[in-house]
């Protein structure tokens, strides 16, 4: 799982807020952390982990020493990440996947980097020498976002729950939290007080649309029985770039 949470703009206590971070703790057993960033004193980042990739290095807010300026936090995983340094040459500091999400966008901006990434995400990604901040959700949505945004005010967390109580304004019946929609990056600017204030939207991708990065499907040939299974082996190999030693795949349903 792992739980991403992230205010901007606030004119509260934001020491007070960030408690707030905790309703989402089950999403991760292995670590949390708060980070207030620095000379952008109304915003700041939480995540709790489950460790799945680069359980020393890979820990959020994720920040590397050649681009100091960006700040991320995501839940997911980038099955393309190895892939993606080889095809534009990055030079990667941890192991973890989810460090081609700050290469990507430093190479090409967060439409690019969403586009380029074969896996499943959730994302916040703070620029702090643009004063930018860009959410990003995978194509099906199988990472989940919610946001809420109110005059300057900007707050996003993988649950809803997360959001509640942080309105400055409006009471909880009243505040739109909205889910983020998928296949879709989000911009905001973030001005001199660190007020957020919407820039576009974007959507990068859709169902049915070939992706922009190199698909590791095999070939189709003339069977059918033979391209189910074939599809389905390369769909659960490139799953397995966990450090986890067990894992469970699972679609379906229980009541
Ligand atoms: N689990 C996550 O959502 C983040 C990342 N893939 C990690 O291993 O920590």
């Amino acid at each position: 799982m792992c739980g991403i949470w992230a205010i901007f703009g606030s004119d509260d206590d934001v020491s007070r807020q960030c408690s707030s971070c905790l309703k989402i703790a089950h999403r991760g057993p292995d670590a949390f952390r708060i980070e207030n960033v620095n000379h952008f004193k109304n915003c700041c980042l939480a995540f709790h982990r489950l460790a799945i990739v680069d359980d020393i290095y890979g820990m959020q807010p994720m920040r590397v020493h050649a681009l100091p300026h960006l700040w991320m936090i995501y839940n997911g995983e980038i099955y393309n990440c190895k892939l993606v340094q080889k095809q534009f040459d990055f030079d990667y500091e941890t192991n973890c996947d989810g460090e081609a999400i700050l290469h990507l966008y430093n190479h090409g901006g967060a439409e690019f980097a969403a586009q380029h990434l074969d896996g499943v995400f959730a994302f916040v990604l703070l620029d702090t020498s643009e004063r930018k901040v860009y959410l990003g959700r995978d194509t099906y949505g199988v990472r989940p976002a919610f946001r809420m945004v109110e005059d300057g005010f900007l707050a996003v967390c993988s649950e809803a729950k997360g959001l509640l109580g942080l309105a400055h304004t409006s009471t909880d019946h009243e505040v739109d939290i909205q889910p983020f929609p998928p296949g879709h990056v989000e911009t905001y600017s973030l001005d001199k007080k660190g007020k957020a204030k919407f820039q576009e939207i974007k959507r990068f991708h859709k169902i049915g649309d070939m992706p922009k990065y190199e698909t590791l499907a095999p070939a189709l040939v003339d069977d059918v029985t033979t391209n189910i299974r074939n599809l389905l082996n390369a769909a659960v190999k490139k799953r397995l770039m966990a450090n986890r030693r067990i894992g469970c795949l699972l679609s379906g349903e229980f009541s």
